[in-house]
């Protein structure tokens, strides 16, 4: 690990590891998302039945980390991701892992594809395969799984009735748990990227790079004409650009809805804080989800006016004026 590694690390038989728990079991799309961050370091990896355990592994210090998908190029927002990290203990998020994503159709050995009317996979693979689907196999019903593993290692567990003939998951998956390959690259879109995040309890932030994001989540005031122009305008304002805006609704009342927001730049900016500052001000609630290095590395374009040392001389201008120098009048125009 590089940055996130300077956080608490377990330590487990004198040598010092770090737990991470994701979206298992083993063979899951997390997983391979998981192994970007860790490479072949020794770590403790704990896989989770699901996305809020493995969350809620953090928050009770029992893990140091966790992965979990939060966003899909075909699907958009993992929902069950951006609740939980919207309520409850804070979490951050301090790094993010993009995974290209296309899916094999397996089964137990011995099964043709004429056989297959019932398919088990994760609700975002099934997504991404529906067109494959009715193309290839009209009329199958998706048995829903909590990921793409647990159904091919339901599919390959001596349970004589799994619910389902055939499971979509990944080529590592279907090798790992010795089904049949009944067809491999499944996908409506061949060029689908899955984003991953690793999450951590509150600490140090990642350093910024330059090519960074900032996670939020925003509460709007209620019955407010313009409420949600005025948020926007507070990143607009400051020349901030925004990468994923979703609404997801709040849950104690109709029409209540929050925003899980991804703005492009580090909190370490000028024109972060100032949004931040802005948002403050006119929200009723804002959560700090984290700021991380962008996974493609791509910097922001910054409009003339919005660098770090135009926010500073322009501070710089307003507390010269409370001191004015009376030999420089010229400090007043600015
Ligand atoms: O189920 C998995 O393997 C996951 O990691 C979640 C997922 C499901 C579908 C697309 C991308 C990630």
């Amino acid at each position: 690990m590089t940055e996130a590694g300077e956080r608490p690390s377990s330590s487990s038989g004198g040598a010092t590891r770090a737990r991470y728990a994701y979206l298992g079991p083993e063979g899951t799309f997390t997983q391979a998302a998981l192994l970007q961050v860790t490479g072949e370091d020794e770590s403790d990896l704990v896989p989770c039945p699901d996305v809020v355990t493995a969350l809620e592994l953090v928050r009770r210090g029992e893990a140091d980390f966790a992965v979990v998908p939060i966003e899909n190029s075909v699907e958009g927002g993992v929902n069950v991701t951006l609740d939980t990290l919207s309520t409850g203990e804070p979490l951050v998020i301090v790094a993010e892992m993009l995974v290209p994503v296309t899916f094999t159709l397996c089964a137990r050995p011995g099964t043709t594809l004429d056989q297959v009317s019932r398919i088990s996979t994760h609700p975002h693979a099934w997504a991404q395969c529906r067109g494959w689907i009715s193309e290839h196999l009209d009329g199958a019903v998706h048995v829903p799984a909590t990921s793409t593993a647990a159904a091919a290692a339901l599919l390959a567990s001596p349970e004589p009735n799994p619910g389902f003939d055939a499971a979509l998951c990944s080529d590592l998956s279907a090798r790992k748990y010795g089904l049949e390959v009944l067809a491999s690259g499944v996908a409506d879109n061949p060029h689908a990227v899955t984003r991953f995040i690793l999450v951590a309890g509150p600490g140090p932030l990642p350093e910024p790079t330059g090519a960074d994001k900032t996670t939020l989540m925003v509460h709007l005031p209620d019955n407010e004409a313009g409420a949600l122009l005025n948020m926007l305008e507070q990143f607009a304002a400051r020349g901030v650009n925004l990468s994923r805006i979703e609404s997801r609704p709040i849950g104690d009342s109709l029409g209540r809805y929050s925003f899980s927001i991804d703005a492009e730049g580090h909190v370490s900016e000028e024109r972060l804080q100032a949004t931040l500052m802005g948002l403050h001000r006119v929200c009723p609630t804002v959560r700090f989800l984290g700021s991380y290095p962008r996974a493609d590395a791509r910097r922001p374009y910054l409009r003339p006016g919005t660098f770090d040392a135009d926010f500073r001389a322009a501070r710089a201008w307003v507390a010269s004026l409370l001191e004015p120098s009376t030999s420089d009048v010229a400090a007043l125009e600015g």
